[in-house]
């Protein structure tokens, strides 16, 4: 089970268990009790996804009793990033969502939005941007008061050996954005290279986030972004720092240099 402690410097909760099965069971009910009090405040719940192995750690969400329990039909998902690719390419991380998660549960079609794989890297950031402002026009999305950008209820982040979270790379001009809502890169380290993210000042005005981070191939980043050593790089997991509150998920691996 899990050893929770709430992290010095106001880094958030850090929560570290035992095994990845253990993550994922509280992950499921950390998700669940959100969504429904977000649906209890505001009558939706919009919900971020990231790509990568956290979709493998949403599988108990699939599990009774959440899987009668959760109010789906008020579930809106989009992606705080998305690779460039055709939505049944295999490194689609629509793709990757639909088949693992979206695909068994009974979430309106509607209220899933996908990018636009027929436009260009620049075109697919500019279409989804809007789609993102009509979202928050017809207030599914909250708007920030505090940041005047969009404010969803939960992202749920992955994190990469580099410390990159959404498609925000370490040493990478996109980090510093503070304009656009979503933007995009041709020149990802990680492939494929054309991706659209969503920018910090959207991740940072969110409501909550949780860092699902699992394996001793992140231990090095997890330590330097919550081990006591002051840095003056920060990696863009050290930039994610919510309005609302945030929450590390770690198995034992990824926290084995803490
Ligand atoms: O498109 C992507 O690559 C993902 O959205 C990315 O942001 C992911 O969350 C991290 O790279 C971690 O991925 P892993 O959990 O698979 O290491």
């Amino acid at each position: 089970m899990a050893g929770t402690a709430a992290s010095e410097k106001g880094k958030g909760d850090l929560q570290v268990f035992e095994s990845e099965e253990d993550l994922s069971v509280s992950l499921a009910k950390y998700t669940a009790d959100l969504s429904e009090k977000f649906i209890q405040e505001r009558g939706a719940f919009t919900v971020v996804l990231s790509g990568g192995s956290l979709i493998h750690s949403l599988r108990k969400l699939l599990e009774s009793p959440y899987l009668e329990s959760v109010d789906w039909t008020k579930w809106h998902v989009s992606w705080v990033d998305e690779r460039v690719v055709p939505k049944n390419h295999e490194d689609s991380n629509y793709k990757l969502a639909y088949d693992g998660f979206i695909s068994k549960v009974p979430i309106p079609p509607g209220n899933i939005y996908a990018i636009n794989d027929a436009l260009t890297a620049e075109g697919a950031a500019d279409d989804y941007e809007a789609c993102l402002k009509q979202l928050v026009n017809n207030k599914v999305v909250d708007l920030s008061a505090a940041s005047g950008f969009p404010k969803f209820d939960l992202m749920l982040l992955g994190m990469g050996p580099d410390g990159h979270v959404a498609s925000l790379f370490p040493g990478h001009p996109l980090v510093n954005e503070n304009k656009r809502w979503v933007t995009f890169i041709k020149d990802s380290p990680k492939p494929p290279p054309e991706r659209i993210t969503y920018t910090f000042p959207v991740i940072n005005s969110s409501a909550s986030i949780a860092l699902v981070i699992c394996g001793s191939g992140k231990a090095d980043a997890v330590h330097r972004a919550l081990g006591n050593q002051e840095n003056s790089d920060l990696l863009p997991v050290q930039i994610v720092s919510p309005e609302g509150k945030l929450t590390w998920f770690l198995d034992k691996p990824a926290a084995s240099k803490l």
